[in-house]
């Protein structure tokens, strides 16, 4: 689709020239707004597809402001200024542009900074599309007839989730009914606890007669608002109610919207999110679009439950309820957890996995990082084809275009066979980029070109070849860090970078350690045909204790290892590796003497520490890969880095 911009920038020749700029590359400029008010005018009339948005502006004006209206239409914008100063930046970050160019900057950075940007907010209209189309099916595929109140509205959660995400949510009903108030609080990927009038005014710390005479926990909308951070934080300030429940549920920000039903009366849907910058307009816009397809719904099982009145003793049940509506265990293949952090992962890869989009997964090493490229796979449409995976690391250079792209037969010496690259076995699939921060500059320019083509040519061979290919890419480095030290292309960072997920280690999650290490215990129970039954809540204990540098893949491991020599019955106390973050036995007792230490010279040392232990061999079983829990070709890279030197490494 050709795209019509709009720019908004107050210096004619600024203007001017990114207009001569734009139009070269091919875009249609609709017009140039000195100020906030011309540039609402021009979108009124012009209706731009994009906008570039300069931040100070003619009359005092600000692009900022310009941001709300532009998120409403669903028209994408990337702020162009010379100004960094850290509240400016701040301002526009939390406006949730595509990007951020500082002026004066190169008209390649421009046009290749709006290429991806356009990308991105096409696949995420795209996205956005199709989770509103799921949603409607869902709601309209949804049981009317039978059941209680709680019964009917149970799997609304799950269903609005998909569309709309939240940590907990408030259906405010008219009041007269059996209850008026139902809350569901997000416990797990799909597991919600129910909280009625009576648990709600017990978790806001009053009494049912209390809760139900204040006016108040009605919430007082006109029709609807949203208030993130700041906000939020200065209405928990008058609203007592409100600074109880967040204080009970950790919420930090919330939206909400009124509804008037045909017979005149109202419900209210309300947001909130333990994040706090999660609701903008784009959401605002988005719970308007749900409550509206919610309407009927709603209509029914209010009208439904007035005429159960009197006497139907549905309601409400004494204790909050665990409802689990519709679990599918298998969907994530093998994605063990319930942590916050770890359902937020799912959550993206269930937005993700259906759409072609580009994914970038970051995350330390033997995060599961390769787990969730597995996933999003299986989940995709593109599952029934290959997922091919590429580990970067341990591409040789020399060999690079060949490993990807093949190469003919006798296309150099030592090719005596014709060969498949990866990108051709992949064609219709997805190709997993593993270590894709490993790749020289070199190996970078030739991967940029078939992502931006999709074609390429066997080495030797003159004809192009066209494939499609999903791509997903994961690193354990830094990428922006890297891009910043020159030693990853941006224009490549920008074309992976479209839909990023980050999985955290497991020391931020350790509420996902107890149902890890039992998995492990069973896995490797009966891998090894031991009767170890499983592991005590002391061993948990300890194991939540500890830091695992190696993440998941440590952990695996090390179960693995108590298995074996448990042998049998229950394992209850462990032998804990030495953590990193004390002192190694050679400082032992000199700690309180000890300078503090960055993260990487920590690392750095018990690397070094381990390569002691089994005299620098790396790879092989009892090697320091092993033991550090990461691929050999992963730790030869730390090594690298660290700046380790090659006496502690003998391969
Ligand atoms: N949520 C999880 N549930 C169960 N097992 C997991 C989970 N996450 C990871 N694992 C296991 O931990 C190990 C490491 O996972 P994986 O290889 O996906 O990590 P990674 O982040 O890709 O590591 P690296 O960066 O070193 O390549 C694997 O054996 C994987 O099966």
């Amino acid at each position: 689709m050709k795209q019509n911009i709009l720019i908004v920038e107050d210096e004619f020749i600024v203007a001017n020239d990114l207009r001569i700029k734009l139009t070269k590359a091919g875009y249609s400029v609709c017009g140039i707004a000195a100020s906030v008010e011309e540039a609402e005018q021009l979108i009124e009339k012009q209706k731009p597809t994009w906008v570039l948005l300069d931040i100070f502006l003619s009359n005092d004006s600000k692009g900022t402001d310009l941001a709300p209206l532009l998120a409403s239409k669903n028209i994408g914008f990337i702020y162009i200024s010379a100004n960094t100063n850290q509240s400016v930046l701040e301002t526009a970050k939390a406006t949730h542009p595509y990007g951020f160019l500082v002026k004066p900057f190169r008209e390649k950075d421009l046009l290749i900074m709006l290429d991806i940007a356009l990308q991105k907010h096409q696949a995420n209209l795209l996205m956005q599309q199709q989770r509103e189309q799921i949603f409607r099916m869902q709601l309209d595929g949804m049981d009317r007839g039978r059941g209680t109140m709680l019964e009917k509205t149970a799997k609304l959660p799950v269903i609005i989730q998909g569309f709309l995400a939240f940590d907990m949510l408030r259906i405010i009903l008219p009041p007269g009914m059996e209850t008026d108030h139902i809350a569901f609080v997000r416990t797990g990927y799909e597991e919600y606890e129910t909280f009625v009038n009576e648990q709600l005014a017990a978790a806001a710390g009053v009494g049912l007669k209390d809760w139900s005479e204040n006016k108040a926990n009605r919430l007082d909308l006109e029709s609807g608002e949203f208030k993130n951070g700041a906000d939020y934080h200065r209405l928990l300030l008058h609203d007592i109610t409100e600074k109880r429940l967040s204080t009970q549920f950790r919420l930090a920000c919330m939206m909400a919207v009124k509804r008037r039903l045909k017979n005149g009366k109202h419900f209210v849907l309300a947001f909130y999110s333990k994040n706090d910058d999660m609701y903008t307009e784009v959401q605002f816009n988005m719970l308007r679009r749900a409550a509206a397809s919610l309407d009927a719904f709603m209509e029914h099982i209010i009208n439904d439950s007035y005429s159960a009145l009197p006497g139907r003793a549905d309601l409400p049940a004494r204790k909050p309820s665990a409802i689990k509506p519709f679990s599918d265990e298998s969907k994530f293949d093998g994605i063990i957890g319930k942590s916050n952090s770890l359902v937020a992962v799912l959550d993206q890869i269930d937005l993700v996995a259906t759409s072609p989009t580009s994914v970038l997964i970051t995350g330390e090493s033997g995060t599961g990082k390769e787990r969730v490229a597995q996933c999003i796979h299986k989940m995709s449409l593109r599952a029934k084809n290959p997922l091919v995976v590429v580990n970067c690391a341990a591409l040789p250079a020399n060999l690079v275009e060949s490993e990807l792209f093949g190469h003919e037969r006798g296309a150099f010496t030592g090719a005596v066979d014709k060969r498949i690259g990866k990108f051709e076995q992949a064609n219709g699939g997805t190709i997993f980029l593993d270590e894709i921060g490993e790749l020289t500059l070199e190996a970078q320019v030739k991967l940029l070109r078939v992502l931006q083509e999709m074609e390429f040519e066997r080495v030797g061979g003159g004809k192009p070849i066209k494939v499609d290919v999903r791509i997903i890419a994961a690193t354990n480095r830094n990428l922006e860090k890297e891009v910043a030290d020159g030693r990853f292309r941006l224009d490549l960072y920008y074309r992976l970078n479209v839909f990023p997920i980050f999985v955290p280690p497991l020391r931020d999650r350790k509420d996902d350690i107890g149902i890890l290490a039992k998995n492990f215990v069973e896995k490797f129970a009966l891998k090894t045909g031991r009767p170890v039954t499983g592991i005590s809540s002391a061993a948990i204990n300890q194991l939540k204790g500890y830091h695992w540098p190696g993440n998941i893949r440590e952990l695996e491991h090390f179960i693995e290892r108590q298995v074996l020599i448990k042998a049998k019955g229950i394992i209850e106390q462990l032998a804990m590796p030495q953590s990193p973050a004390q002192p190694v036995n050679e400082n032992a007792g000199s700690e309180a003497k000890l300078p503090l230490k960055t993260m990487e010279e920590m690392e750095a040392n018990y690397i070094v520490h381990v390569l002691k232990n089994c005299h620098g061999r790396i790879g092989g079983a009892g090697g320091a890969a092993e033991i550090l829990g990461m691929p050999p070709s992963t730790l030869h890279s730390r090594i690298k880095k660290l700046g380790i030197k090659r006496e502690f490494s003998a391969d």
